[in-house]
């Protein structure tokens, strides 16, 4: 059923910074005997986005939405679990700008009660973040943290240790539903060597997953994992339980790709993301389930999804509750959290202001309006390693490494996390022929073929620089939107996510009007030279650190004889990319 729900005046909303209200006709939830919430690729924005409507719900405002939609299910008998399934850090100030990163985002983490939740790669591209994982992340959701295909050096003992449980067999509150739970990680390859990810089409050999399958006592498998819905690993699983179980529902929970999606493997089996950055609270729904003590429905099960805006509106709309009876005691105090820690890292200091909206993908490519065309045009001129001055380089970036647009406005500290967080810095190899340094580019850029989306790589393919992802239609379809204002003079529909899954196009909440996004490139370069009318023979070339082994391959290919392990070097000794575009505002964007 429809319903045009009026949002409120912002006034009322939990941040005393939230955006200007919107209306917007919204999809109802279905309830059934079992019921989720589900977040994914968090990446740190527990505070939600304090510059778009759609998706100013805060990690309190979460909680209370949690706590009533729990009320609401037991009232009905029913029961309710919520999910996360990893990439938690990085990419927001309220992880990354904290020393140690992460002090305050898990003190606000663990105040929601997670049923289930596992880790992602951002868990472990670094040795004392996966080590927060095993010592603060996992023991704060005690027994509810899986790790079906991750181990780590535990770092007291020395020794190889599982992250996390494997598996957890338990039996729900209110139904009696029993369930066998998985928590996996895609064939990650990237992540620092204190932690062994396992291939997933491995791990379902091992005994214990075996013999978990082989449970004759079980109502329903729950998959969870940082694992794209459409993917080679979920397939894997979801045939391996299939093989012992032929009629034992299996329910999906995933991420890492930034979208909403919904796969569906066979009538009893179906797999929910859900989205990014908290745009998007996942709502699932399973009715006709067996239990201790009844059978399975006739029909079978039936399984809804719903991708619901990340908005006290929303939240209002779907427990039918207001803002006076709607929040709880705990949501009010970890917004309030929030705020303290927002206040305490300084994240709304002003370091210059950007004098238009720069797109990552809202525009083609390049465009004036392209946060990459002015990453090419000018951030990048200010890389220049004071003792290669006089030497041209080529400078490659993955375009991965940014990670959100930039509106118009003030630029903050929380800004410069929220555009690109990571730590990586510059390296480079000198006395390149010029052509073959542009001819590297255009491998990485148009040569798909040799590219593959899991960050996993052997000796004769380039894998991914992460928007690879657009070769996919879910990825162009799904794409994240922007909760752009409309000026109110009636239900105008707000610009936003219209996305189309295996069940259709009415799994979002909030009816949208659709924008359009483009591919853009994996790789962005510029030239760098004093004579820049004029093609230097040969150059520095300069690139992100992160993408070293992708730099290395593509220049075999293009036979350029070079050990990347022997003769690169740092380029610009501590400049962080960060860094990079952090001074670059400063200087250039005075408000
Ligand atoms: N140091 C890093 C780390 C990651 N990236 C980019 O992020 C992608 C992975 O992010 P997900 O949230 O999708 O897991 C990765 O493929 C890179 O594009 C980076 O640039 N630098
Ligand atoms: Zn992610
Ligand atoms: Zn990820």
């Amino acid at each position: 059923m429809l319903s045009l729900l009026w949002l409120l005046p912002s006034a009322l909303a939990a941040q005393p910074s939230a955006p200007d209200p919107i209306s917007a006709p919204l999809r109802d939830l279905d309830f059934g005997q079992l019921n989720f919430l589900h977040t994914t690729d968090t990446h740190g924005w527990l505070a939600g986005h304090l510059q778009e409507p759609s998706y100013s719900a805060d990690w309190g405002d979460y909680i209370s939405f949690a706590t009533r939609m729990r009320e609401k299910a037991e009232s009905q008998g029913q029961d309710l679990l919520v999910i996360d399934t990893g990439d938690r850090v990085e990419g927001n100030g309220l992880y990354d700008s904290s020393e140690p990163k992460g002090v305050y985002l898990s003190d606000i983490l663990r105040h929601q009660h997670i049923d289930l939740l596992t880790s992602g790669n951002h868990e472990l591209y670094k040795q004392n973040t996966s080590e927060a994982e095993l010592l603060v992340t996992a023991p704060n959701f005690r027994g509810n943290y899986l790790a079906s295909n991750i181990d780590i050096i535990h770092p007291s003992t020395k020794e190889l240790v599982p992250l996390a449980p494997r598996f957890k067999k338990f039996t729900t509150k209110n139904q009696g539903i029993r369930i066998v739970a998985f928590g996996f990680l895609f064939d990650f390859t990237g992540n620092y060597n204190n932690t062994v990810v396992h291939k997933v089409s491995s791990t379902i050999k091992e005994d214990w997953f075996q013999e978990a399958i082989r449970d004759k006592e079980v109502d329903l498998f729950l998959v969870i994992g940082h694992v794209p819905v459409h993917s080679p690993e979920y397939r894997a699983i979801f045939k391996e339980i299939r093989s012992i179980r032929w009629d034992t529902p299996i329910q999906f929970f995933g991420g890492h790709q930034h979208v909403r999606d919904y796969a569906q493997y066979d009538s009893k089996s179906f797999g929910l993301a859900s989205g990014r950055f908290m745009e998007t609270v996942g709502f699932m729904s399973i009715d006709g389930l067996a239990s201790k003590t009844s059978h399975q429905s006739a029909a079978g099960p039936v399984f809804k999804r719903r991708y619901i805006d990340n908005n006290l509106f929303s939240y209002y709309h779907h427990t039918e509750l207001d803002q006076d009876t709607f929040p709880t005691e705990k949501g009010l105090n970890v917004s309030r959290l929030i705020a303290k820690a927002r206040a305490d890292l300084r994240l709304d200091q002003i370091h210059g202001c950007a004098p238009h909206d720069l797109w990552m993908s809202r525009v083609q490519y390049p465009d004036p309006s392209s946060i990459y065309t002015w990453l090419e045009t000018q951030v990048l001129h200010d890389v220049k390693d004071e003792s290669r001055v006089d030497t041209p380089a080529l400078v490659i970036v993955n375009t991965g490494a940014i990670r959100f647009d930039i509106f118009q406005g003030p630029f903050t500290q929380d800004s410069t996390f929220i555009v690109s967080p990571f730590t990586s810095g510059f390296r480079y190899v000198k006395d390149v022929p010029y052509e073959k340094a542009r001819l590297i580019v255009d491998i990485l850029n148009h040569q798909p073929q040799i590219l593959s989306t899991d960050e996993s790589s052997s000796s004769t393919t380039l894998a991914p620089l992460e928007q690879l992802a657009y070769k996919e239609d879910v990825i162009v379809q799904n794409r994240p939107s922007f909760a752009e204002q409309i000026p109110m003079s009636g239900p105008a529909l707000v610009p936003g996510y219209t996305t189309k899954d295996d069940a259709g196009t009415d799994g979002d909440d909030t009816i949208h009007s659709p924008i359009t996004f483009y591919r853009v490139p994996n790789c962005i370069r510029a030239l760098i030279s004093a004579n820049a009318s004029e093609a230097p023979e040969t150059v520095d070339l300069v690139y992100i650190d992160f993408i070293e082994k992708y730099v290395a391959m593509a220049a075999k290919f293009a036979s350029l004889n070079v050990d990347f392990a022997k003769e690169s070097d740092v380029y610009m000794p501590h400049l962080s990319f960060t860094n990079l575009i952090l001074d670059w505002v400063k200087k250039h964007w005075k408000c």
